[in-house]
């Protein structure tokens, strides 16, 4: 924690039962002032669960849920959001009134959040007329129009286009900036990165690791795809310095055989001049993260298996 980071919330040892079963078992976090915390896990590992238990909507069976003061701002926005009968300007004013704010800040904040999510157009529209990506962007500018402490976000890129995605990425970094915890469940890199955020990883309702997005991220290396060697002359390439890996893959356009080379990035010029001398041909070249990227915890019981 920095000097400027509070505690806001603890979490120690929440367990939730269903019908006896635990869906959440022995789950402790801290969440602090201006940190984002990305859960992550396979379907039905617990992610909305813990979510509304952080909202406080939903009781722990055992366990513990302290906040570091008695009335903190939390602003949540959930997994599936209902096409209401009423307009979204109707609805976020509706919301913003009930959460108190000022009708002068609320207008102001609607009109901006709708245009940043090009959603403007249709504000008069009754949301039953909505798209799934539309309505989503109604949750997320609820959640979004306070000046919440503690934002909780379930699966926020979910039916977003693209333009959408970044608006909100940007929009959750300068929260993040001004001192708001962001705790969001997600199936994509893209928000962990980008928000540099600190990663819980959920198995079947227990905690499987905590990281953050900096340790996760690999390496890059080069990539390079060369016409097929001799035997001879592959194995001289694996000996020089900067070899990481080669396999056999197949051209996605010609589907002719060819090899794949993940060298350092520093030896880069030195293999693309030993393919050349050894007569084969340079299809292509870039530079990428390694295997074991983000990724591969989206898919966290692939890597439990992988290490165990
Ligand atoms: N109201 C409920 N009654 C009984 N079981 C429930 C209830 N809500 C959730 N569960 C169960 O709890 C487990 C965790 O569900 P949860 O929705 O928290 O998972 P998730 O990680 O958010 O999944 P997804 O990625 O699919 O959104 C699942 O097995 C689910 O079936």
């Amino acid at each position: 924690m920095t000097l400027q980071q509070q505690q806001l919330l603890h979490l120690s040892g929440a367990t939730k039962l269903y019908n006896g079963h635990p869906v959440l078992n022995d789950i402790s976090m801290t969440i602090n002032t201006g940190t984002a915390t990305a859960l992550i896990g396979r379907n039905g590992s617990g992610k909305s669960t813990l979510l509304a238990i952080l909202a406080g909507l939903l009781k722990l069976s055992s366990g513990s849920l302290l906040p570091a003061k008695p009335k903190l701002r939390i602003s949540y926005a959930p997994e599936a959001f209902p096409g209401l009968r009423m307009s979204a300007e109707e609805y976020l004013y509706n919301m913003g009134r009930i959460s108190g704010m000022s009708t002068a800040l609320l207008e102001n904040k609607i009109v901006q959040l709708l245009e940043a999510f090009q959603l403007s157009p249709f504000r008069k529209q009754a949301m039953t007329g909505y798209s799934k990506g539309m309505l989503q962007k109604v949750n997320l500018i609820q959640s979004l129009l306070g000046e919440p402490e503690l934002l909780l976000l379930d699966e926020p890129l979910s039916g977003l286009d693209l333009p959408a995605q970044h608006t909100l990425i940007e929009l959750l970094k300068e929260l993040k900036h001004s001192g708001t915890a962001l705790v969001f469940s997600v199936h994509e890199p893209l928000c962990v990165e980008a928000l540099d955020a600190g990663v819980h990883v959920l198995q079947a309702g227990r905690t499987l690791m905590i990281t953050d997005a900096g340790k996760l991220r690999d390496k890059p290396s080069s990539y390079i795809l060369s016409t097929a060697l001799s035997q001879q002359a592959h194995t001289a390439m694996t000996e020089l310095t900067g070899y990481i890996s080669s396999q056999y893959v197949h051209h996605r356009y010609t589907g002719e055989e060819c090899m794949e080379w993940e060298v350092e990035i520093a030896w880069t010029d030195e293999f693309l001049r030993h393919i050349l001398d050894m007569g084969g041909s340079v299809l292509s070249l870039e530079q990428r993260s390694g295997k074991s990227g983000l990724e591969q915890w989206m898919d966290p019981k692939q890597s439990g298996e992988a290490t165990a």
